[in-house]
């Protein structure tokens, strides 16, 4: 059975005394069992207190974001040395936010996905075409390239260390979702170019969560598909009530 998971990428918000409310509320209100594994992604300000204050409950935490580097004159950057002394073992690697404000390309990301898992980090690797590929017939091109330039050049062991994300661009924060079937059509896509990539057993088993827009209003129909895993929530990770209603809708 594959793995069922819905994370929280917090983005740029939330300040120390914020995060400790929302995660005490998270913490207070999460049912005692949940189909699905749970995850936060505060600022790299807030990781430590978080992998504290998440100590002994079923919530884990993961990173925005690690610099491709074991370390060095790299000013502002973060190592994933660093974050797995702090007991932090999960990043999302490629959101479109870092490919598109960030300049983060393929072969950046690439890089960033090979030192996070040499150091034993699970990898949560974003992509999704942008509102014009999509107009243009062209998705399904972007999102092959995209995995097959980011990630396909890892070896058939590492995918165990690995989660997929698909967040179409033009659904992330904007309100607008696709549809359950426009999300169902591109998970199977990629599952499919998984397996014949990688085989059956990595495709069959490899989550493939869906971010863009995820509320509690359209969670369940979403989740429902069988190709969606999970979800990959921003604006609506950021109340706990909301987030916690998307968890549980899986
Ligand atoms: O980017 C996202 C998660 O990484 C999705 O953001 P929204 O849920 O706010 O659309």
């Amino acid at each position: 059975m594959r793995k069922q998971i819905i994370a929280g990428n917090w983005k740029m918000h939330k300040n120390a005394n914020q995060t400790e409310e929302l995660l005490n509320e998270l913490i207070t209100k999460i049912p005692a069992k949940t189909n699905a594994q749970v995850i936060v992604a505060p600022t790299f300000v807030n990781l430590a207190a978080a992998v504290n204050k998440l100590k002994n409950t079923p919530i884990g935490v993961s990173a925005q974001n690690v610099h491709q580097a074991e370390g060095g004159a790299f000013t502002g950057e973060i190592s994933a040395d660093m974050l797995k002394s702090i007991g932090v073992d999960t990043v999302i690697l490629g959101h479109s936010e870092r490919r598109a404000i960030f300049n983060e390309t393929d072969a950046l990301i690439a890089n960033k996905v090979d030192t996070a898992l040499k150091h034993e980090m699970t990898v949560i690797f974003c992509f999704g075409e942008e509102l014009k590929d999509r107009q243009s017939d062209n998705h399904f091109n972007i999102v092959e390239n995209q995995l097959r330039d980011g990630l396909f050049h890892i070896s058939k062991e590492s995918w165990s260390n690995v989660v997929l994300a698909y967040e179409p661009v033009w659904a992330i924060g904007t309100g607008e979702t696709a549809s359950p079937e426009q999300a169902q059509e591109m998970h199977e896509f990629i599952r499919e170019t998984i397996r014949k990539a990688f085989g059956n057993d990595i495709a069959d088993e490899v989550s493939i969560l869906y971010g863009g827009s995820v509320k509690p209003e359209n969670a369940k129909e979403i989740f429902s598909k069988p190709d969606v895993d999970g979800g990959l929530i921003g604006g609506a990770a950021l109340k706990a009530d909301d987030f916690l209603a998307i968890v549980t809708a899986i």
